[in-house]
């Protein structure tokens, strides 16, 4: 089994040879994700439980860590409001597909403040220069100032790996930095390297630039209505022709790559009969070679973008809903 068969949407693995080896014997073996709790998961975070999706089903063993500690070394609210929204945060997790029975939960607070971790973070701390901690965190929090927190949160994610037993820490392509980190600097207090898996990030739906975030610019998110994001999908940047030097994404074609297809054997684009009726993809390079050759029109793929994502994303609004009700 190779990274690729495996996880539909990772864009590396490192190493591929350790990544090979977990995946020839996935028995036992542990996969994470962190989180900071968000109220609402948005495309970022679906794109990462597609992966941990993809490996559960493989056989292994999911735990999803809701980081609590580090949103709050991040400035992102009091410690009661971050515990809250990460409870809002599993539920819609489940709501998305993740095995209640097969996927532990884990908060960063029930271990991370344990005597042993403390002081394996300030071993951590005298080993690694606060330039390649800074480093590590600048890519997660540009133009701002780190403060001394955003240093010890690289040294604390690199210490969750090992704390939870993990063997294949999984992320999006920016927490690169942060799993090289690890890579380097855990040997050095007595731990073993992790292999990482990371996911491609998604560009800004608006305009293909950057990455889609829920704090700036436009991203979907699982509170968004169907008209939501039929207007969304509607207004994204959606090029007909793919620019074959590759400066230009299109992220309506990024997300049927990394979020459609990988959850549907099919996608139906349909269409009245005299526009050529339906048309059917088993696989995603169909349909971007039909919308590079015109046969496929950028407002049927938004119209059938639009549609799949709503139901990926249904089951979850409905339980933030519930929750909310
Ligand atoms: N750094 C991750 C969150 C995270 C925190 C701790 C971890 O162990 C793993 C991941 C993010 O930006 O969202």
């Amino acid at each position: 089994m190779t990274a690729d068969s495996l996880v539909a949407a990772a864009e590396e693995v490192v190493t591929d040879e350790e990544f090979d080896a977990l995946c020839a014997d996935p028995e036992g073996k542990r996969v994470y994700v962190g989180y900071e709790p968000s109220g609402v998961l948005h495309v970022g975070h679906l794109i990462t439980a597609n992966a941990l999706l993809d490996l559960q089903a493989a056989g292994f063993e999911v735990v999803v860590l809701l980081a609590d500690v580090h949103a709050y070394l991040n400035g992102k609210g009091t410690f009661d409001e971050i515990r809250e929204t990460a409870e809002r945060m599993r539920e819609q997790f489940l709501a998305y597909g993740l095995d209640d029975e097969a996927t532990e939960f884990v908060f960063g607070s029930e271990f991370q403040f344990d005597d042993d971790y403390v002081l394996d973070c300030f071993q951590l701390a005298t080993t690694t220069s606060l330039n390649r901690s800074q480093r590590a965190m600048a890519e997660l929090q540009s133009g701002q100032t780190a403060s001394v927190g955003h240093v010890f949160y690289p040294l604390m994610q690199a210490l969750d790996i090992v704390y939870l037993d993990v063997d294949l820490a999984v992320g999006g392509l920016d927490q690169r930095k942060v799993h090289m980190l690890a890579r380097d600097e855990l040997p050095e207090v007595g731990y073993d390297a992790p292999t990482c898996l990371h996911t491609p990030i998604v560009g800004d739906l608006a305009t293909g630039e950057g990455k889609m975030s829920s704090s700036e610019g436009t991203t979907i998110s699982m509170e968004d209505d169907r008209a939501t994001i039929e207007q969304k999908v509607g207004d994204a940047f959606c090029p007909p022709e793919r620019d074959p030097e590759g400066d230009l994404v299109n992220p309506v074609l990024e997300l049927f790559e990394y979020q459609v297809f990988p959850r549907f054997e099919t996608v139906v684009v349909e269409r009245p009969d005299q526009y050529g009726g339906d048309l059917e993809y088993d696989e995603y390079e169909d349909l971007a070679t039909d919308l590079d050759s015109g046969e496929l029109h950028p407002q049927d793929a938004k119209d059938a973008l639009a549609e799949y994502l709503d139901r990926l994303i249904a089951p979850g609004r409905e339980r933030l809903a519930e929750l909310r009700a």
